[in-house]
């Protein structure tokens, strides 16, 4: 095994059912140490993805390397197994044992598990230790399919959207037990359509559309950088108000001027209070007015729309 090798290694994966293929081509790594979010739309592929990962379903064309070990030879499951956590969306829980008894049969399968009592307690499932799975609320088997999931003190843990319908309570909890695990050293790859769980937890991200890996990088970078957005005022176009501040601003070495989703976007290097001042003062000398003008911080939200379209797709999941 290479101890340098990536937590997870997807090269060119493609996955089709029926006549229709639901991953096509895509790539992506995930390093070690780090949590690595996966985003995407509803049925961009990366549930798909994610199971093709964790050795449920087959491939049907690309590498995916798993810790190093090539996940689709039968020869390394067992080996992943014990190396790999894995909590899917749907649970995969078994509905009659008790909370308890699940968690410590997933635990006797572990050479050194985690000890189950702490682990209830700290994402509030003593009280229902005693209570069979089928009775438990969603949120309370979301949180045991998660202390399954990370009961073996795995190596790298994969969390479908491990926060999805939990209250905020349960939510924060579940980020503590998270953080401490990237600070223990475990890698996770996460999957997720909340963007404040990004920004709390991500090292990387992953943005995937349509079966395809489309952007990935720190959150940082994919939000870009601030800038200065202008709205045209009534019966003035973006491209003519361009046009006229580029001009206005033309001393101003470093500020690019652009229209851009029906307004006026500068950039510079520095984009700060006294830059706005000088767009402000441009934007007056073009006598267009605006019907706004802002220091923007574009947010992941923002880029996730911008990378992957606003329109609710007609083949959502
Ligand atoms: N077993 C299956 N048979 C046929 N089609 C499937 C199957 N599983 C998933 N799909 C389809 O594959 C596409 C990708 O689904 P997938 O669950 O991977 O998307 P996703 O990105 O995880 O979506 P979501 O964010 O809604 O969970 C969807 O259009 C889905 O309907």
């Amino acid at each position: 095994m290479l101890t340098d090798s990536p937590a997870l290694l997807v090269d060119g994966l493609r996955k089709r059912y029926g006549d229709r293929d639901v991953v096509s081509g895509l790539s992506l790594r995930a390093a070690r140490g780090e949590l690595t979010a996966v985003l995407g739309p509803n049925g961009a592929g990366k549930t798909t993805t994610i199971e093709c990962c964790e050795g449920l379903r087959r491939p049907d064309g690309g590498r995916v390397e798993v810790l190093g070990l090539d996940r689709t030879r039968p020869e390394n499951a067992a080996e992943l197994r014990h190396r790999v956590g894995v909590m899917l969306q749907e649970g995969g829980l078994p509905m009659a044992p008790h909370a308890g008894a699940v968690l410590r049969h997933v635990a006797s399968l572990h050479d050194r598990p985690e000890a189950a009592g702490p682990l209830l307690e700290r994402l509030g499932l003593t009280t229902v230790a005693r209570t069979r799975v089928r009775h438990l609320s969603g949120g309370q088997r979301q949180r045991l399919a998660l202390a399954c999931a990370i009961v073996g003190e795995p190596e790298l843990v994969f969390l479908d959207e491990p926060t999805a319908g939990l209250d905020p309570q349960a939510r924060l909890a579940v980020w503590d037990l998270v953080r401490e695990l990237r600070a223990a050293g475990t890698s996770m790859v996460l999957t997720t359509h909340l963007m404040s769980e990004v920004e709390e937890l991500a090292d990387h991200v992953v943005v995937v559309d349509r079966g395809a890996s489309v952007a990935a990088g720190r959150p940082a970078e994919l939000r870009g950088a601030p800038h200065v957005r202008i709205a045209p005022p009534p019966g003035t176009s973006a491209a003519t108000l361009a046009a006229d501040l580029a001009a206005a601003l033309a001393q101003h070495a470093g500020l690019d001027t652009c229209a851009e989703a029906g307004g006026v976007v500068v950039r510079g290097t520095r984009m700060d209070a006294a830059v706005l001042a000088v767009v402000a003062r441009a934007l007056a000398d073009t006598g267009h007015g605006a019907a706004e003008v802002a220091l923007t911080r574009p947010t992941l939200e923002d880029a996730f729309l911008s990378l992957t379209g606003r329109e609710l797709r007609a083949d959502a999941a």
